[in-house]
């Protein structure tokens, strides 16, 4: 649910105006993008929802999953305020950023959005959840923290120890160890995990918000 969110919201670009959290993720035109393998489980979930409740936007719904993703597993609360509207006009693949890429790439992508350094390192702070699937993204079946259900400051640790057997870390996640402003804030959240939260919930809310004036 948390990479559903991330995945409608993530696709905005803050010069045109166009993609970010607008349900258009629901059509298969674009969760069947290669970067969206394995989020129609999502998007069916959340159907029964909306099924339950028709007033609620896909815009509104997947970005409230997103948030109680976070909470339910122990992460900080963040501000959730509804009123996206639906698009059904998907952007053209390619908006998502690449795994397999460096610290250039990770910025062309967030700065695209309008997002920050700091919101890169502490929104891919995410990962503290959940794990990759060969058939979906090609990476090996593993997690990226020991408790991945759990939503903690464990990733940033364990980027600073480097490689655990058993543990996964992608080129855009070695890249904040890498690259020396990311590393500062990576550094800090593995320290201070109050600090991460609070920076998560801001940058959270930004991605979930992008394009959107709440009421
Ligand atoms: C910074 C750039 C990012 C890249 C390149 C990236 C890439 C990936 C890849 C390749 C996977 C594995 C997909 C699979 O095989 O199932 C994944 C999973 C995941 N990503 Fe990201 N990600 C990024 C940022 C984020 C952000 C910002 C969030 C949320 C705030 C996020 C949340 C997740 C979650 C929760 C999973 C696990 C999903 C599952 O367990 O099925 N990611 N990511
Ligand atoms: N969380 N991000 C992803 O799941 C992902 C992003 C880009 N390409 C493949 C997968």
């Amino acid at each position: 649910m948390l990479r559903l969110a991330w995945h409608d919201a993530g696709t905005y670009d803050a010069k045109t105006k166009t993609g970010g959290p607008n349900g258009s993720i629901r059509n298969k035109e674009e969760y069947a993008h290669g970067a969206n393998n394995g989020l129609k489980i999502a998007i069916d979930l959340c159907e029964e929802v909306k099924a339950k409740h028709p007033k609620v936007t896909y815009a509104d719904l997947y970005q409230l999953a997103g948030v109680v993703a976070v909470e339910v597993t122990g992460g900080p609360t963040i501000n959730f305020v509804p009123g996206r509207k639906d698009s059904n006009v998907s952007p053209n693949e390619g908006r998502l950023p690449d795994a397999k890429q460096g610290p250039s790439h990770l910025r062309d992508v967030f700065y695209r959005m309008g997002l920050s350094d700091k919101d890169i390192v502490a929104l891919s702070g995410g990962h503290t959840l959940g794990k990759a699937h060969p058939e979906r993204s090609g990476f090996d079946e593993k997690p990226w923290t020991k408790d991945p259900l759990k939503f903690d400051n464990s990733y940033f640790v364990e980027l600073l120890k480097g490689d655990t057997d058993g543990l996964l870390k992608l080129p855009t996640d070695k890249a904040l160890v890498e690259d020396p402003k990311f590393r500062c804030y990576v550094k800090l959240y593995a320290k201070d995990e109050e600090a991460f939260f609070k920076d998560y919930a801001e940058s959270h809310k930004k991605l979930s918000e992008l394009g959107f004036t709440p009421p």
